[in-house]
């Protein structure tokens, strides 16, 4: 049934509104090392190629300048602790995920997750959510040298599992998703409701804009 036997799904903004523990955490990290704290909003417009960017676009907005290099690690170290005590505290999944992603299942198709969030934080996060299950394979940002806008994740994910990546479909928020699955040959849906960097995801050109995960049903479920 319908063109794709595969789905890749990012995580951030496009499964789970992870804003608010991100912003916990930053937020720890920087009253930790004596900066005041950031705003949820502002947060949201860091959030997108990984942790390591999340606090130096954190710190260059505290220092006003860039951040060195000895800053930065013991920031990301701080912000790496205390995102572990929070990733997977009241998550919110966006309205329509679960059930759709049980519909997909039941009907055959293979998922997988591609999120540029470092690995070490998405197994709780799945757990939380009741997902461990639902998905064959799950890469973080850090599980290859090269994290999303390059296609070499998603493409990882089909040889490991021996699909054709013209028979695969992309889900995320961000243009890093779309780039990614352009690159990797991939057909790809682009939701308006998460985070592009304050962007609107139609200007980066997915096959399908769509402001409703439940309306992935209508392009995975119908001939
Ligand atoms: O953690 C990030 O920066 C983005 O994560 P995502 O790839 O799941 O949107
Ligand atoms: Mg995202």
């Amino acid at each position: 049934m319908g063109n794709f036997d595969l789905v890749q799904f990012d995580l951030d903004g496009t499964l789970i509104d992870s804003v608010p523990q991100l912003a916990q955490a930053v937020n720890r990290m920087l009253v930790q090392l004596g900066f005041g704290e950031a705003g949820e909003q502002a947060v949201r417009h860091w959030v997108g190629n990984g942790a390591d960017m999340l606090v130096r676009r954190a710190l260059t907005a505290a220092l006003g300048t860039e951040p060195g290099d000895e800053l930065r690690q013991a920031a990301r170290a701080a912000f790496d602790a205390a995102y572990d005590q929070v990733a997977d505290q009241g998550l919110v999944f966006y309205p329509g995920v679960l059930d759709t992603l049980a519909a997909l299942r039941r009907a055959g198709k293979r998922l997988a997750i591609v999120t540029n969030k470092p690995y070490r934080f998405v197994p709780a996060i799945l757990a939380a959510a009741g997902l461990s299950e639902q998905f064959e394979l799950v890469l973080g940002g850090d599980s290859l040298p090269e994290k999303k806008p390059s296609p070499a994740p998603l493409l990882h994910v089909c040889r490991s599992l021996d699909m054709d990546p013209a028979r695969t479909l992309m889900v995320g928020d961000s243009e890093n998703d779309v780039l990614a699955a352009r690159a990797a040959g991939m057909a790809v849906v682009g939701l308006t409701y998460g985070y592009n960097y304050g962007r609107d995801i139609a200007d980066s050109g997915p096959d399908w804009v769509l402001s409703d995960f439940a309306a992935l049903a209508d392009i995975l479920l119908t001939d």
